[in-house]
């Protein structure tokens, strides 16, 4: 498990490209059958993938956590962005299929993930948190009807934002959050932009209370996006390509531009759940 620290405001506003780039960018995420999992000290927040292809992959505590299994005091949320696949926990095996999630509380010891086909293999997106409790273990559907240990997502919680004249519309989908998932602080959802809208997050906030992680992808090899980050009045940018995670510091705006439509994932974890607790920056303030 790689290890990244913390990082203060006052020096990352000194820092190069590719300094900025080596504390908050997240690159090669999903691997054929390789567990990938990158331990921020902000929060303890882990961020990572399982992209099982030949063969199946079990989840370990790793030295890193000194603890006999991962979810011993951690809980996680998982979001399938590749092809159909089965998360199999404590002898329960649950069918992901594509953009459906799981959350998995605290406690279950054994967590193994396949593909369906390897042709076409799943890509298991990971945000895990430190737990105090165990809540729930469910599958999280977009649409359907609900079933014991499955839930689907409101509607209040697929949530149309922006226009295409200011080029940020999208639908914000909440999958982890009070309400909707039960869950000790994660809170997970997937934000998709309608083609000709580029912008997400903007205007853009902070919130001192969360930090979060986005993993931006749905994009040709040859776009991007402006991840902007910093503190609202020293932003900075990360030239981020299809299927790479950035951190996010509470202190940090989080937005981005792209060069064509994307989706991304949204990972928060911290003090509270309110996900309206957020302190907007007017497009006028920003520097
Ligand atoms: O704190 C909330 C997160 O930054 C995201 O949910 C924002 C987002 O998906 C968007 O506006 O496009
Ligand atoms: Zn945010």
């Amino acid at each position: 498990m790689e290890l990244r620290t913390a990082a203060s405001p006052r020096d990352v506003k000194h820092y190069t490209t590719q300094r900025l780039r080596e504390e908050f960018l997240i690159q090669n995420v999903f691997v054929p059958d390789e567990i990938r999992l990158v331990y921020s000290h902000i929060d303890r927040i882990i961020t990572g993938s399982a992209t099982p292809a030949e063969k199946e992959l079990k989840l370990v505590a790793g030295q890193e956590l000194r603890a006999e299994y991962f979810l011993q005091r951690r809980e996680m949320g998982v979001i399938n962005i590749g092809g159909p696949g089965c998360i199999c926990v404590d002898g329960r095996t649950f069918e992901v299929a594509p953009r459906e999630g799981m959350y998995i509380g605290m406690g279950k010891r054994d967590i193994t993930f396949s593909s369906t086909d390897k042709e076409n293999p799943a890509k298991f997106y990971i945000n895990s948190a430190p737990a105090h409790t165990s809540y729930p273990t469910v599958l999280i559907k977009r649409e359907g009807t609900p079933e014991e240990d499955v839930v689907i997502i409101k509607e209040e919680n697929k949530v149309e934002l922006g226009s295409l004249e200011q080029s940020n519309h999208r639908t914000i989908c909440k999958y982890i959050l009070p309400g909707q998932v039960e869950s000790c602080q994660l809170e997970m959802g997937m934000t998709s932009l309608e083609p000709g809208s580029v912008w997400n997050t903007m205007p853009c906030h902070t919130h001192d209370r969360r930090m979060e992680v986005y993993l931006y992808f749905d994009m040709p090899e040859d776009a991007f996006v402006m991840h902007y980050m910093g503190e609202p009045q020293e932003t900075r940018h990360i030239v981020m390509r299809n299927e790479e995670a950035v951190i996010s510091p509470s202190w940090s705006i989080h937005a981005g531009s792209g060069s064509r439509n994307y989706t991304f994932i949204w990972g928060m974890v911290g003090e509270n759940q309110d996900f309206d607790d957020m302190d907007g920056i007017r497009n006028e303030d920003i520097l």
